[in-house]
């Protein structure tokens, strides 16, 4: 076997081992991907394909502390060293696809089209789209939404075709791909390898692709190989050599030799659990056999102008960033018809069933339960805000951090988008809550109180909807933020302003009072609706309460309103700044490759 000569335009790696504390998943293993071929990486599952892509990449994650990631080897690009830890300029495409689901094939590319070229303008955008959709055979599905596997999209094969489409963009010299044709059928699988080899020939990029089982046209369709069994290498060189070679070290299949190099490929270099000892001295001899390395050649000026083309794209304006994301943010949340008829349906029956129970009056007894609903409705508020917000967030936040390595926006203009396209909802859920359940239980129907308690259940949700994306970003995962949901929610309650005398709770809990959302919005319902209230004082029966004013110094709260507002709008503006400072530090992480 002849190792693939090194030339300038190749991506070459050398030696790159990792380990996982004390596990070795790569040995030494060297090869190069050129321009203008295909590169396969194969081998039995836990090879360390994968492993070897993201080392490849510069995308190896750090590891846990007890066993973290130790990566060796040299990285060459355009005949150039790669540094230690610099990630590597290339459309990655993941085994993963992360979308946003309600988005059209075209709306995501366009959106990604004008962040990576703000340089274009309009007729260019679109010629780009063109050319990607025309490219990645995506233009039957152009205007089909993507879907997830909850909403009905595009195939399997599409959606992994948009995700190539999407890569291609910000880096466009060289591609790697983990497992393209990983759950797809026989028939898309080849057309996804068609379209990945014509941007190679025809775009002379780099591309590598790791592949697990390749039908024998998928796999003849690659031009270089990288065979690896247990994190070392069996074979590199042209694909169509490969059955030649492993033949020539003298295995062969004992019926024929003649089932696809493919499957001859895959059988030599997995572990046969009926003979273990058997193959493995058969892969140990497949590793000896492989040559060093061929020295590289030094980079020239045109490969210098070569890595100038793969360098990352300059980014979008904030405003330009803003702009776009707030669009998506805003068609993401209409489009969510399901989820935005569960919420309608929450809003009317909650509204329903304290209109059915609920019937004020101005007797004395109607006091306790105007403070009763208005607490009710604070907490019911605050728990839809939460929920549904620590429900979506963690998907929302792993689509983002994925969108941040390809350094489309930043993460203010996202942020801001994000929780301003979420204001119009949230008051128009508020209205319609407001609009049922304020003439069914007869609040004090004057015309400014009305719109007073809209206001402020329209902030009580947009306050707990940010406490919702605080706790989220803060929590490592969906699980966690869950988990921390219910615990968060009683502490409000219980220090709502009336279930316990702060007095008598321990010092050390003191603030939570000021961070309850639930206590100040239930004053603010209060203060609202008890300020200029009379009562009767028939049903005498100890102490008579005749205004509201005397009503609300029973939990010594004063109005203005703003007493209550203004901690609202401080813990939804902590909340934000919470969220924001949590969410920039939550990169990727990875590990830095060390000399050999
Ligand atoms: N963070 C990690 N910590 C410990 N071991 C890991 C870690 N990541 C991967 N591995 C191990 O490294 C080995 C190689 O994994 P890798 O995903 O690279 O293999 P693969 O050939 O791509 O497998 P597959 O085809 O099944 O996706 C596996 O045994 C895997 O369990």
């Amino acid at each position: 076997m002849l190792l693939l000569p090194l030339c300038a335009a190749d991506l070459a790696f050398r030696n790159i081992s990792l380990a996982y504390g004390p596990k070795s998943i790569l040995s030494g293993l060297s090869g190069s991907a050129k321009e203008g071929r295909l590169l396969a990486i194969m081998g039995p599952s836990g090879s360390g394909k994968t492993s070897l892509l993201n080392s490849l990449a510069g995308r190896v994650p750090e590891g846990k502390k007890k066993a973290p990631s130790l990566l060796s080897g040299e990285r060459y690009l355009a005949g150039s060293p790669l540094l230690p830890d610099e990630a590597l300029s290339a459309a990655y495409v993941k085994q993963e696809d992360l979308f946003f689901p309600h988005q059209t094939v075209q709306e995501t590319l366009s959106f990604r089209v004008r962040l990576s070229h703000p340089e274009l303008g309009p007729k260019a955008h679109a010629d780009l789209v063109g050319g990607l959709l025309e490219s990645m055979s995506l233009e039957g599905c152009k205007d089909t939404i993507v879907g997830d596997a909850r909403t009905r999209g595009v195939s399997g094969g599409e959606r992994k075709r948009l995700s190539i489409a999407c890569q291609l963009l910000s880096a466009p010299g060289i591609v790697l791909l983990d497992e393209p044709t990983s759950g797809l059928d026989s028939y898309q699988a080849e057309r996804l390898v068609k379209a990945v080899k014509r941007l190679a020939e025809e775009e002379n990029k780099i591309v590598a692709c790791v592949i697990h089982q390749p039908s024998q046209v998928v796999f003849d369709m690659f031009d270089d190989l990288c065979l690896v069994s247990g994190g070392r290498l069996m074979y590199f060189g042209p694909a169509a050599e490969a059955k030649a070679h492993l033949q020539s070290t003298g295995y062969a299949r004992s019926e024929t030799n003649q089932v696809g190099s493919a499957e001859f490929l895959l059988d030599a270099v997995s572990v046969d659990s009926e003979d273990k000892e058997g193959s493995l001295k058969r892969i140990d001899g497949f590793a000896s056999s492989v040559p060093p390395p061929p020295p590289l050649e030094e980079a020239s000026e045109a490969d210098g102008a070569s890595q100038k083309r793969l360098a990352l794209r300059p980014r979008a304006s904030i405003f330009r960033q803003f702009r776009l994301l707030l669009a998506r943010s805003w068609r993401e949340a209409t489009r969510n018809k399901g989820t935005l008829a569960i919420k309608v349906v929450q809003q009317v029956m909650t509204a329903l069933i304290y209109g059915s129970i609920y019937q004020l009056k101005d007797t004395q007894s109607s006091i306790f339960d105007r403070f009763g609903l208005l607490s009710l409705v604070s907490i019911g508020t605050v728990n839809l805000g939460m929920a549904g917000t620590i429900r979506a967030f963690p998907k929302e936040r792993k689509l983002i951090i994925a969108e941040q390595e390809s350094a489309l926006f930043s993460t203010i203009p996202y942020f801001m988008a994000k929780a301003i396209s979420e204001i119009p909802l949230s008051a128009g859920l508020s209205c319609l809550f407001g609009a049922i359940v304020y003439p069914l239980v007869g609040l004090d129907p004057a015309p400014a109180k009305f719109i007073s308690f809209l206001q402020s259940t329209t902030l009580i949700s947009i306050a707990s909807q940010s406490a919702g994306m605080a706790i989220s970003s803060m929590s490592k995962s969906a699980d966690v933020a869950l988990a921390l949901f219910p615990p968060i929610v009683v502490l409000q309650i219980i220090f709502d302003g009336k279930n316990i005398n702060p007095a008598n709770a321990p010092r050390v809990l003191s603030f939570l009072p000021k961070m309850s959302i639930v206590r100040w919005g239930w004053e603010a319902l209060s203060i609202n609706e008890f300020t200029g209230l009379k009562f009767s004082s028939k049903e005498r029966r100890g102490r008579v309460l005749d205004t509201g004013e005397s009503a609300l110094d029973q939990f010594s709260i004063r109005g203005p309103i703003s007493r209550a507002t203004k901690p609202l709008a401080k813990i939804l503006g902590a909340c934000w700044g919470l969220s924001i400072a949590c969410l920039m530090g939550t990169s990727s992480r990875y590990a830095r490759m060390s000399p050999p």
